[in-house]
């Protein structure tokens, strides 16, 4: 930690005033863009702008960047560097200048910025005083100064005390959404946060030591450093689970990003909103990489030979399909290499050329004269005929992903056929209803499915080639209206300095094109130009196919903590998980320091990992804790007044802050009722807030969320529901902020000893 000089009321006086510059500008420069807008909403009327659409692609222009000056409000700045060379430079969420161009104040993720979080005292980097701006509302209320450059000390204007804008930071209560540290990013952090685009690199961590809000940051770090490479092509990021999506969904708009796409495992197939799988086993085999092979094997099945010749009717004139020219036709389709549907329009092409072939020869024969029928008549007969159709779809039916996997795990010799690698247990696992509800382990199996059936039609397809083809199309466009556009834009006072691009997406926009962020999200042919991946070692190896398949640049940060991992089909190593896929190509770094969890948790819950033979890291916690963890273990009949007084004392401690109680699943709905008898409204689930200050919820969706107070209910009964795996126990004890207790009524798990 660095040094921390009192506050002097003078220098506190000059940020306020100085601060107070800055917020006025932020309002000039939203009233201007407001003023634009409504020049530009206007001036269709005053017939200045004639084209309706080019008015409202600037419109949408001017709206986006009124909306994030207004995101940017809240802590709109947070620190300031005195450098050697005697300039002061001011550090915060967007860029800054007054009406002539100076700097009042730099983008934190511009590379001026980058010694706020890198200099310490051993390396200056320039700077001779860090200071911390403490803000409520738009007010200054506190000062913090790391001296970095020791003559500051000397010359007796400086004394140094302990931190505080961390402290504060990481003390602060728990609001059931994760805010950004952007004003606090320590320098192990931020190296990572501004390490290069190109490559794959993989953040372990244990718990709270910042992985997510390290993804966090970088994602918004590169669509500022890479604007122009990573607009166009978006960025993903994935994590575990909705609640999960919904505590971290404000971290990006208040660091002024909002074109990054933000999905869980179970949403990655557009349209397909999966649940998660409770049943390990059949997530494990669901899991594995020969899936692929499997569901390949499932598709080629649906391309069938009739087992013997088959006659049709077609117009009252008999024809036959043998099983030889059905192979021939399928051989000459599949090897067109297209996927399934694509590759049918061939199969079918053929086949009903050979059949037209027999229909005429058939009514020759018959009339024992020469070609009379027009081809064309008689190749529509056939085209038409029912019988034809049901035989071309026998052999060859058109399928969606969703139709394919309901086929095969409802029907058992569907299954066997496909996936004969499977013992005979492992199949009747996966077999289930056709219509029941697809689950997270189903997402990278239709995906699958959808790669190798292709469009259903194909006519529709829009391949990113077209689409890129499109874009070329568009801004050519622009370029040419933008010359017209931007004198009439002058004559009514606007300023015309909008690059063809931003016309172009605004364009784009405006016809419901939308952003690269929306189109994204609902195209599943979709390739992005990184994606990030929080509590990555959860994925399965399906899953990681089909991210990578999302981004074959291989641009990826992947954050996570292996010791922490509790689905079946999760990584045991990084090397394992991403070997397939990068081979040795990937650079693992690591974070050491927890912020969330203070020293007397994180060494209790890494007795109780070590005990069950995991190897954790146990990173240095910034901060010791109030209260010693509580060990209870309580007769069946003493459970409901146990948690009741546990949770009462509890919210005493913590004050207004949040409190989770983590229950075997199966129980939320019992342990809740229970807590709403008393608590009523503030009793809720997922990742809490919107004034439910109580949350009953499992160890899985607690993951990557953090509480105030944690009260975890029969760790036994987690540990079995694992498999016997401690992850789970291990994640739910290393939620907390502040305090834990645990409450047992079946023994504990060995590492844990009752306290009381
Ligand atoms: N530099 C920092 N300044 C202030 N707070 C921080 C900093 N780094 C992390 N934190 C806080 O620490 C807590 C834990 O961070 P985060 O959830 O990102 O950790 P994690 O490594 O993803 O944890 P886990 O793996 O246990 O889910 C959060 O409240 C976060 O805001």
């Amino acid at each position: 930690m660095t040094d921390v000089v009192p506050v002097q009321h003078d220098d506190l006086e000059h940020e306020r005033a100085y601060v107070a510059g800055l917020y006025t500008r932020l309002d000039e420069l939203r009233a201007e863009k407001e003023q634009q807008l409504a020049r530009v909403r206007k001036s269709g009327a005053q017939g200045s702008l004639q084209n309706m659409s080019e008015r409202d692609a600037f419109a949408s222009l001017y709206e986006d960047r009124l909306a994030q000056l207004y995101a940017v409000d809240d802590r709109l700045v947070f620190g300031r560097l005195d450098l050697d060379s005697g300039d002061e430079r001011y550090i915060g969420r967007i860029g800054l200048t007054d009406e002539d161009q100076h700097r009042l104040m730099v983008d934190w993720r511009a590379p001026e910025a980058g010694a706020f979080y890198q200099a310490t005292a051993h390396q200056r980097l320039g700077v001779r005083l860090r200071r911390h701006l403490m803000l409520r509302g738009r007010t200054v209320v506190d000062l913090e100064d790391d001296i970095l450059d020791a003559t500051l000390l000397e010359d007796g204007a400086h004394q140094t005390h302990g931190s505080g804008a961390l402290l504060a930071a990481v003390t602060a209560k728990r609001t059931g959404r994760m805010g950004d540290i952007v004003a606090t990013i320590q320098s192990e952090q931020d190296a990572i946060i501004r390490s290069p685009l190109k490559g794959v690199l993989v953040v372990q961590g244990g718990p709270g030591t910042g992985k997510t809000a390290v993804a966090l940051h970088r994602a918004a770090y590169l669509l500022y450093t890479h604007r122009d490479r990573l607009k166009s092509a978006g960025v993903l990021l994935v994590g575990p689970s909705q609640s999960f999506m919904r505590y971290i969904d404000r971290v990006l708009p208040s660091l002024g990003e909002t074109g990054v796409v933000m999905s869980s495992l179970g949403r990655l197939m557009p349209g397909v909103k999966a649940v998660a799988e409770h049943d390990r086993r059949v997530a494990e085999i669901k899991g594995r990489l020969e899936m692929a092979q499997i569901i390949a094997a499932a598709v080629a099945g649906r391309q069938r030979l009739p087992q013997g010749k088959r006659r049709m009717m077609v117009g009252g004139t008999p024809l036959t399909l043998r099983p030889n020219q059905v192979k021939r036709a399928r051989d000459r389709a599949r090897a067109t290499g297209k996927p399934h549907n694509e590759a049918r329009a061939t199969f079918v092409k053929i086949l009903l050329r050979e059949l037209t072939d027999q229909l005429r020869e058939e009514l020759e024969a018959s009339s024992g004269t020469g070609n009379t029928a027009d081809r064309s008549y008689l190749a529509e007969d056939v085209r038409s005929a029912r019988d034809v159709r049901v035989a071309l779809n026998l052999c060859w039916m058109p399928l969606t992903p969703q139709k394919l996997l309901s086929d095969l795990f409802a029907r058992p010799d569907l299954l066997a056929a496909a996936a004969p690698q499977l013992t005979e247990a492992e199949r009747s696992l996966l077999i289930r209803d056709a219509d029941a509800p697809w689950t997270e382990a189903d997402v990278p199996l239709l995906d699958e499915a959808a790669e190798l059936l292709g469009d259903l039609d194909p006519s529709a397809e829009r391949t990113q080639a077209a689409l890129e083809a499109q874009r070329k199309r568009d801004l050519a466009n622009a370029e040419a209206t933008l010359q017209n556009v931007n004198a009439a834009l002058e004559e009514i006072g606007v300023d015309g300095s909008i690059t063809a691009e931003e016309l172009m997406e605004a364009n784009q926009a405006t016809e419901r094109w939308v952003s690269a962020a929306e189109r994204a999200s609902t195209d599943r042919t979709w390739t992005y130009g990184h994606v990030v991946v929080d509590e990555a070692q959860e994925l399965s190896p399906m899953q990681w196919r089909l991210l990578f398949r999302r981004c074959p640049m291989k641009s990826f940060t992947i954050v996570g903590d292996i010791a922490q991992a509790s689905s079946a089909a999760g990584a045991a190593s990084w090397r394992s998980a991403l070997e397939p896929f990068t081979g040795s190509r990937y650079e693992l770094v690591e974070l050491t320091v927890n912020y969330r969890t203070p020293s007397r948790i994180t060494t209790l819950a890494a007795q109780v990992a070590q005990a069950a033979g995991l190897r954790v890291s146990t990173p240095q916690a910034v901060r010791e804790g109030e209260w010693e963890p509580i060990i209870r273990c309580l007769a069946e009949s003493e459970l409901e007044n146990g948690l009741a007084d546990g949770v009462r004392e509890d919210l005493g401690r913590i004050d207004g802050g949040l409190l989770a109680v983590i229950v075997p699943r199966g129980r939320e709905v019992a342990v809740a009722t229970l807590l709403t008898s008393t608590y009523g409204e503030r009793v809720g689930s997922g990742s809490g807030g919107a004034g439910q200050d109580i949350v009953v919820t499992t160890a899985a969706e607690a993951k990557g969320l953090e509480f105030d107070a944690v009260v975890i209910v029969d760790p036994v009964v987690l540990v079995e529901e694992a498999g016997g795996l401690v992850g789970d126990l291990y994640v739910a004890m290393t939620r907390a902020t502040q305090t834990l207790r645990v409450l047992c009524t079946g023994g504990l798990p060995d590492g844990l000893t009752p306290t009381e």
